[in-house]
């Protein structure tokens, strides 16, 4: 079995990884399984600047990390957010600031949830492309996109405190997640 036993420590749950690689619809399951609430920074983030994330990137992608480095120290500064349990989808460019890295990982627990780029591209295409300004709008565009993406990125999602592989059904995954997490948490 694979939720939170009573003397684990309370610990937030950081998930990172690409677009599309399932942080925002896992997390609610582990969250759920765990017996915790579910963050989601994108919508913080839009909840914060009071803009969507297309219209933040409209205003380049620099001011959209910005906001977003924001949203992430806000969180963790409220008050006891270190010894909550929460589990948090990051967007997934927020590993790309070695400070967000440094700070993800001082304040709580980090999951990489690796997807390889063929079935990102195949999860992006039929989510309506708009909702994420880096893939552009060109279909076609997608799997070059992604693959270009995650090969800038994956050395900085590897400094995780775990990976764990984020194909097959969303459930499988979080229990997937959970049972690594449980053997972390215990070493912590
Ligand atoms: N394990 C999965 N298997 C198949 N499709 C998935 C899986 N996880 C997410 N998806 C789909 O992929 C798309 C992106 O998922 P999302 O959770 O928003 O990813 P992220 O937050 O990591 O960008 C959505 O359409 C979602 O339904
Ligand atoms: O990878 C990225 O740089 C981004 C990922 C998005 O979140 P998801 O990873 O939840 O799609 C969102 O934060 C923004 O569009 C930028
Ligand atoms: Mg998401």
């Amino acid at each position: 079995m694979t939720s939170r036993r009573a003397d684990d420590p309370q610990r937030p749950l950081f998930l990172t990884g690409m677009m599309g690689a399932g942080k925002s619809t896992v997390g609610p399951i582990v969250a759920g399984l765990w017996g915790a609430p579910f963050i989601d920074l994108d919508r913080r983030i839009e909840r914060l600047f009071g803009a969507a994330i297309p219209a933040l990137f409209a205003r380049g992608e620099s001011h959209f990390r910005h906001c977003e480095k924001a949203a992430l120290q806000l969180l963790v500064a409220e008050p006891g957010f270190r010894a909550r349990t929460v589990v948090v989808a990051a967007g997934g460019g927020l590993v790309v600031d070695p400070a967000n890295r440094a700070l993800m990982r001082e304040a709580g627990v980090v999951y990489f949830l690796d997807v390889p780029p063929a079935e990102l591209a195949r999860r992006l295409v039929v989510t309506p492309l708009g909702g994420r300004p880096l893939l552009g709008s060109d279909e076609g565009a997608v799997a070059a996109r992604v693959g270009e993406l995650l090969d800038n990125r994956r050395s900085a999602y590897e400094e995780a405190d775990g990976v764990v592989d984020g194909n097959g059904p969303p459930q499988d995954v979080a229990h997937r997640l959970l049972t690594a997490l449980a053997t972390s948490l215990r070493i912590l």
